[in-house]
């Protein structure tokens, strides 16, 4: 319970609050979601009007409204509390009702088109190996110690996400680790948190559907640096062409990575095998567990938030060295004949590529490598014959099937992805639609050595058609067939 003028404090002018002492029992954006004594947020989003959803509110027991528009004709008892941007509104109200959680840790957020999850999990689970508290929000999950919670979105929505950090405040939490995807920069989900840190691993190819330019995705990113803090950190990847660009409005302190350029954190590859990365991290040799050369990116941006964070250098890469990455990411089993299968969550053309090159860097001889993969439904369809093309450059097989094709029609969005595809390439590709029999097929089709890369799911447990979660697991079918047939 808290009093609607706290909660307004910094969206609104308190002076023309009406009713300032009311009560408030919960935030709410989702009018099917209202309680007694809700405030009601009506969010203009990508499918609706959340300002049709005002009367429902309000019949459900909210007493007072945070809109762009006021609507005519409203009873007197109801609040109207008129803003400019209801998103962002509800960001800084979430951060007051919860009492700005953020800022009584250390709060980093890392984002990036790939590598998030990898980077997040490997900094929870060092900072929980050297004593510390904390907790983590991500794609797999969010975690509070050893509590693990489900996770819905990559970044919770403004509400869930200062619930969540409360509660790590609660639980003496020292520091949350946390993903900020770009959607949840341009719909504020992250308005009204204090960072002592942000990342930036990478910027590809990917969710076109939502930003429609690169440019618009670039400049998403670039609005979480350009909000950070002065008291903060910037840790950017000068490696990759736009690294830079993050750092160029921004009032943090300003540090950087790279293997190829100068920079405050340097690493370099000396081995790269299936059982792991030789790096040599700040002149010194070291064993990490991960594998494939994007790993290094992963393992340095870690190692300099560390550092960052005033930990000590060597209990860092001590404790680095013995963990392994997040669930899905280059997950391999070896078959009873000797067939290699990965797991992977690759899902842009550039993480496609890192993968089956990582695989051609350390495979052996010339094993075959067969690769599975689908295109998310309803998601950036210009991605679809790019990933193709991609895959089929870089695999000797490739057998084209689903990836919660969601409302589409899976066959189509098969279709799309054959339009990535040469001709010259398509004697080695099969388009299997329903995924457990691909995964069987390139179980058929591998021979002792050869190396199957199941791409798009990685830790993903369902299989989502027409709005329906169909359990489906890439690793358990993997497993399930290795037995049966390799
Ligand atoms: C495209 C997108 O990002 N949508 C997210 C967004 O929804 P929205 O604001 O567009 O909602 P909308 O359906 O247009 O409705 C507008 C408003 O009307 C309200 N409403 C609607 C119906 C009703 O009966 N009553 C009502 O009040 C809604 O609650 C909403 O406030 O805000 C919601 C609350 O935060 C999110 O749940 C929702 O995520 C959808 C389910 C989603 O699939 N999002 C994906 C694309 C996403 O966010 N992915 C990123 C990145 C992934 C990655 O790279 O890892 C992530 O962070 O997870
Ligand atoms: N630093 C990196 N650079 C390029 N590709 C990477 C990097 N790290 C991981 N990948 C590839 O991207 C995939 C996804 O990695 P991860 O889950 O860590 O990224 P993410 O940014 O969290 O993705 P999402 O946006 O879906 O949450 C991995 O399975 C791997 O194939
Ligand atoms: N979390 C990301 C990747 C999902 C990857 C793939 N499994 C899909 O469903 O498209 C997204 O929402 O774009
Ligand atoms: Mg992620």
């Amino acid at each position: 319970m808290k009093l609607l003028k706290d909660i307004c404090n910094g969206i609104t002018n308190l002076a023309n609050l009406n009713k300032p002492e009311q009560e408030i029992t919960a935030l709410v954006f989702d009018s099917r979601k209202v309680v007694p004594g809700s405030l009601f947020f009506a969010v203009r989003g990508t499918l609706a009007d959340g300002h049709l959803f005002i009367d429902q509110a309000i019949a459900a027991g909210a007493v007072a409204v945070v809109c762009e528009e006021i609507p005519q004709g409203k009873n007197a008892d109801t609040v109207f509390i008129k803003v400019k941007d209801a998103s962002e509104a509800l960001g800084f109200a979430a951060a007051n009702f919860y009492d700005h959680p953020s800022a009584k840790l250390k709060l980093v957020g890392v984002t990036g088109t790939n590598g998030k999850t990898t980077v997040v999990t490997l900094l929870f689970k060092l900072f929980r190996e050297l004593g510390y508290k904390c907790g983590m929000l991500s794609t797999v999950e969010n975690r509070i110690n050893n509590e693990v919670i489900p996770a819905t979105h990559t970044t919770p929505d403004p509400i869930a996400l200062n619930q969540l950090l409360y509660e790590m405040v609660e639980l003496g939490c020292d520091y949350a680790f946390m993903e900020v995807s770009s959607h949840a920069i341009v719909q504020h989900r992250i308005t009204g948190l204090a960072f002592a840190g942000a990342l930036f691993s990478n910027i590809t190819h990917d969710h076109l559907d939502f930003h429609k330019t690169f440019d618009n995705y670039l400049k998403a990113k670039k609005a979480f640096f350009d909000g950070l803090p002065v008291t903060a950190f910037a840790l950017t990847n000068l490696d990759d062409k736009n690294g830079r660009v993050m750092l160029q409005n921004t009032k943090a302190t300003q540090k950087t990575y790279a293997l190829k350029s100068m920079a405050d954190f340097k690493a370099k590859i000396i081995e790269n095998q299936f059982g792991g990365l030789l790096l040599n991290i700040d002149n010194q040799e070291v064993w990490f567990k991960l594998v494939g050369s994007f790993n290094a990116y992963n393992l340095l941006a870690v190692y300099g938030a560390a550092l960052l964070l005033d930990q000590d250098k060597e209990k860092v890469l001590t404790v680095m060295s013995r963990l392994s990455g997040a669930e899905g990411r280059f997950d391999y089993i070896i078959s009873p004949k000797k067939v290699i299968g990965i797991v992977d969550y690759a899902h842009t053309p550039d993480a496609v590529q890192n993968v089956l090159s990582t695989i051609k860097d350390i495979r052996k001889g010339n094993e075959q490598v067969i690769t599975v993969i689908g295109c998310g439904g309803d998601r950036d369809k210009t991605k679809r014959p790019v990933m193709a093309s991609v895959a089929c450059e870089w695999s000797d097989k490739v057998i084209l099937t689903s990836d919660n094709p969601r409302s589409e029609e899976p066959d189509q969005i098969i279709r799309d992805m054959e339009a990535g595809i040469t001709p010259d390439q398509q004697r080695k590709v099969f388009a299997i639609a329903d995924r457990k029999e691909a995964i069987k097929a390139a179980c058929h089709l591998a021979q002792p050595e050869d190396i199957i890369l199941l791409a798009g799911k990685g830790h993903e447990k369902y299989q989502e058609i027409k709005g329906v979660k169909y359990p489906f697991d890439d690793k358990q079918i993997l497993t399930e067939q290795f037995k049966l047939i390799n």
